[in-house]
């Protein structure tokens, strides 16, 4: 028998975007335009470091521009390539119509190890390359806005900010070029923990529909459910910090870079995030069993798997030994397109990458807004911020009809807006409505359709839908 091959990681995205298409009645044009890449820029650029030049490889792709600006992350990794940042790139368009984020899809990397550079040195890289994007529009408030992704946090973004400003000094919306940032650099509250509320967020949703929880072999609430989580960065520390504190999930295994902790009983989150910041990994974490191949946690024994690290890990290789009754992308791409059809075969439910971690450019969304409006909250006495407010509500709803971008207030944000609610209330609601509206979406396809039979598929064919209308809007 031929050994089946395992797809690169874009192929990967292709494959799944393909199964879904399929099921459309697109013109075959236009089902190709929104299939490809439109752009992928390559940049090479040396800094002198430690007496010496060094050279750095970096990318920024731009996969649909069907609404402008193009969002999406920057990705500080050696493993960073073309065919990665094309992938991410189609996802992003994917997310973006998905929560219904005005958006097309983009995404950048630089080919680094940042924990080889010092703080100083991390500066110089991230200004040099955010120089070159800015001098071909790839970082700019109308066309092209970066955001945190795996290496890169509020610090890359507030250089990139200033890079931006720097060069553009007469450009009143400068602030907008770029999400993530540091609240005192024109951030907004709760950014950093948005990806990882969204994943909590996204689980709440889906444990709300009994009959959906049942698919998966599962019954009750999120109470008690064994949780294993592989990375504990921002997003998968975020995702079991909140599971574990607010609705009472048990986190048995964290799989990290050297190995993976067990433990029946739950794992202490902030404990151990507190020593990995200390000792660079989980060995030696006084409390459950260390594992040195942590891989071969993914296919412990659990009810909720959280893959919150890298593309491909559930792959051929090991996706027929997965206990998980449902795997939760908080990754982009961590299961591969072999992986996910052995999945379905199985009857494992999947809780995809394209929704599940929204909650980053949802927020990003609503930080780019606050820029835009140059927005203070909290600056103004009541009485005015109370009427400021109306007029913002009314405006955001007037441009929404008139833009034909679909975009809603939720009647729960605008009455917590409306009466004044602080920005992280306001930040965590209106992320809250995003995700159990784009889940209700997906499940009506889902539900709705004979032909579907995956929660993968359904968010694909309602993002495909949204680009296509878009792109015809547009005459194409
Ligand atoms: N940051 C965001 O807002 C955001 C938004 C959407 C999607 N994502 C996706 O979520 C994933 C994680 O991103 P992040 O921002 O949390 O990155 P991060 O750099 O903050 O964290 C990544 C974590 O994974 C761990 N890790 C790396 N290699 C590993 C390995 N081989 N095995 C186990 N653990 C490993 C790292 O040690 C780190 O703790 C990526 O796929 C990213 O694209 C992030």
């Amino acid at each position: 028998m031929q050994p089946v091959k395992e797809p690169g990681f874009r192929q990967s995205v292709e494959l799944m975007f393909n199964r879904a298409v399929a099921l459309t009645d697109l013109s075959p044009g236009l089902e190709e335009k929104i299939r490809v890449c439109n752009a992928t820029y390559t940049v090479r650029f040396g800094v002198r470091l430690r007496g010496s030049i060094h050279t750095f490889t970096g990318y920024r792709s731009v996969h649909s521009e069907h609404m402008e600006p193009v969002k999406g992350g920057i990705r500080y990794a050696l493993s960073v390539n073309q065919n990665e940042v094309e992938a991410l790139a189609a996802l992003m368009t994917f997310k973006c119509a998905l929560v219904e984020a005005p958006f097309g899809g983009s995404k950048g990397g630089l080919c680094i190890d940042p924990r080889e550079w010092d703080d100083h040195e991390l500066e110089q890289i991230t200004r040099r390359f955010a120089y070159e994007l800015i001098k071909r529009d790839m970082i700019n408030p109308a066309q092209n806005v970066p955001a945190p992704d795996m290496g890169t946090g509020e610090r890359e973004m507030a250089w990139m900010a200033d890079q931006y400003a720097r060069m553009n000094t007469t450009d009143i919306n400068a602030r907008a070029c770029v999400t993530g940032k540091p609240l005192n650099a024109g951030g907004i509250a709760g950014r950093v923990e948005a990806t990882g509320r969204g994943v909590q967020y996204a689980l709440r949703e889906f444990f709300r529909e009994p009959a959906d929880v049942a698919k998966a072999g599962l019954t009750g609430g999120l109470d008690g459910k064994r949780v294993i989580v592989q990375g504990l960065g921002n997003v998968g520390y975020h995702a079991a910090h909140f599971l574990s504190t607010e609705d009472g999930a048990k986190i048995t295994g964290v799989i990290e870079r050297d190995g993976a902790l067990y433990a029946e009983e739950g794992l202490n989150i902030d404990a151990l995030r507190d020593w990995i910041s200390t000792h660079g990994g989980v060995k030696g974490f006084p409390e459950g069993q260390y594992v040195a191949d942590g891989a071969s946690v993914l296919e412990e024994d659990c009810d909720i798997l959280i893959p919150a690290a890298l593309e491909g890990v559930i792959n051929l290789g090991n996706a027929a030994r997965i206990m998980a009754p449902l795997i939760v992308e908080a990754a982009n791409g961590p299961i591969t397109a072999g992986a996910d059809e052995i999945l379905r075969h199985k009857g494992t439910v999947v809780i995809p990458d394209l929704y599940v971690n929204a909650g980053g450019v949802t927020v990003s969304y609503f930080e780019w807004v606050k820029n835009l409006g140059h927005i203070r909250f909290g600056r103004m006495g009541r009485r005015q911020e109370e009427s400021r407010h109306q007029l913002i509500v009314d405006e955001l709803e007037r441009l929404s009809a008139d833009s034909g971008v679909g975009w809603q207030l939720s009647p729960g944000f605008k009455e917590k807006y409306l009466r004044g609610a602080g920005e992280l209330e306001l930040v965590r609601s209106g992320l809250d409505d995003t995700m159990r509206v784009a889940l209700q979406n997906m499940r009506e396809v889902w539900h709705g359709r004979s032909d579907v039979e995956d929660l993968r598929t359904s968010a694909y064919l309602v993002a495909i839908d949204r680009v296509a209308a878009s792109y015809r809007a547009k005459g194409l």
